[in-house]
């Protein structure tokens, strides 16, 4: 975490609600959180719990129906001033799940890399623009001849390396990204994170990082959210949400981790979390509490009073 820590992005009480108005569905439910400049905030649960559309809801794809979301100190959800709507289109980027599907099969990668420019209507001269499409491209280690190929032609690493590309050719200062590594061969996963971490290092960039699974949060996050149903149940710096996982959905979620042991850990699937088995009450308006300093959570009086004895 770096030292001064310089608010990027605060999140507040923010709501994310689909269907119609008689059948309305709360991806969303009041979520609050803040990502300071330089830092990676992971934002782990299993599929459906609401991350993507967080992110979403950020980069203003999803509608927001309550709550806010704030960059540098300015309002950005809701409507905004066409000047704030470029700030964010250009500053704030996404990198996508699954690069086999995220990029464009009949564009060439020049076209798929420089296409947020044209979008931003930056008028570049197509000298400047191939010169800035070869640095990004060499900037993910990636060969500036790659331009004039076709996405089909490379590897599931190499295609998301031109998705990051596509995203470093805007010089955004923060990446939200969606499961990034999740739909590549383990063999190249790390390559990835290695690369996003540099990349990190080199720009001062800020992430958020989304992923369904703890183990792969777990390194590359200085602070880690933990989202069941569209609510923040659990949100504390990596270390210590490993070293005292409080809430019982945070010690499902890491149970789940693969252990060293191939043969015990086989097969062993995500432990569904179960509000009757663990005896937390979702009906009760749970209250959100740090504590200790930096680790908050979620839960009725009793639940906290129980979490307190565990620290
Ligand atoms: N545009 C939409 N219209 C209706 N429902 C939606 C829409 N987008 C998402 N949802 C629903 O909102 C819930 C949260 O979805 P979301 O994609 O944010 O979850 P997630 O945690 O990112 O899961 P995954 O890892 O599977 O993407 C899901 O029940 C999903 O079906």
């Amino acid at each position: 975490m770096p030292e001064t820590r310089q608010k990027l992005l605060e999140v507040k009480d923010l709501r994310v609600t689909f269907g119609s108005k008689r059948h309305p569905f709360t991806a969303v439910d009041g979520v609050s959180f803040d990502i300071y400049k330089g830092e990676t905030f992971g934002l782990v649960g299993e599929s459906g719990s609401g991350k993507t559309t967080i992110g979403r809801a950020i980069i203003r794809i999803n509608p927001v129906s309550g709550g806010t979301v704030t960059y540098k100190g300015e309002v950005i959800s809701g409507k905004v001033s066409r000047e704030v709507d470029r700030r964010v289109i250009q500053e704030i980027q996404m990198i996508f799940q699954d690069p086999m599907a995220s990029l464009n099969e009949r564009a060439k990668v020049d076209y798929i890399v420089s296409e947020g420019l044209y979008a931003m209507g930056k008028h570049l001269s197509e000298e400047e623009r191939r010169a800035r499409v070869a640095r990004a491209l060499s900037d993910v280690g990636l060969l500036p001849e790659f331009a004039s190929r076709f996405p089909h032609e490379f590897s599931g690493g190499q295609r998301q390396r031109i998705g990051i590309a596509r995203s470093l050719i805007m010089e955004p200062e923060f990446i939200i990204a969606d499961e990034p590594i999740s739909a590549l061969d383990v063999s190249i996963r790390a390559q990835v994170l290695n690369l996003m971490s540099k990349l990190q290092k080199e720009r001062g960039l800020t992430y958020l990082f989304i992923a369904h699974d703890l183990s792969v949060v777990r390194f590359i996050s200085d602070r880690i959210g933990v989202i069941y149903k569209g609510r923040l149940m659990e949100l504390a710096g990596s270390e210590q949400l490993f070293a005292h996982p409080l809430h019982p959905y945070t010690r499902a979620l890491l149970s789940a981790i693969p252990m060293p042991d191939p043969v015990g850990e086989r097969g062993k699937k995500l432990v569904v979390y179960d509000p009757g088995r663990h005896q937390y009450s979702d009906t009760n308006p749970p209250f959100w509490e740090e504590l200790e300093p930096g680790h908050f959570v979620r839960g009725s009086e009793a639940e906290l009073a129980e979490y307190r004895g565990m620290l």
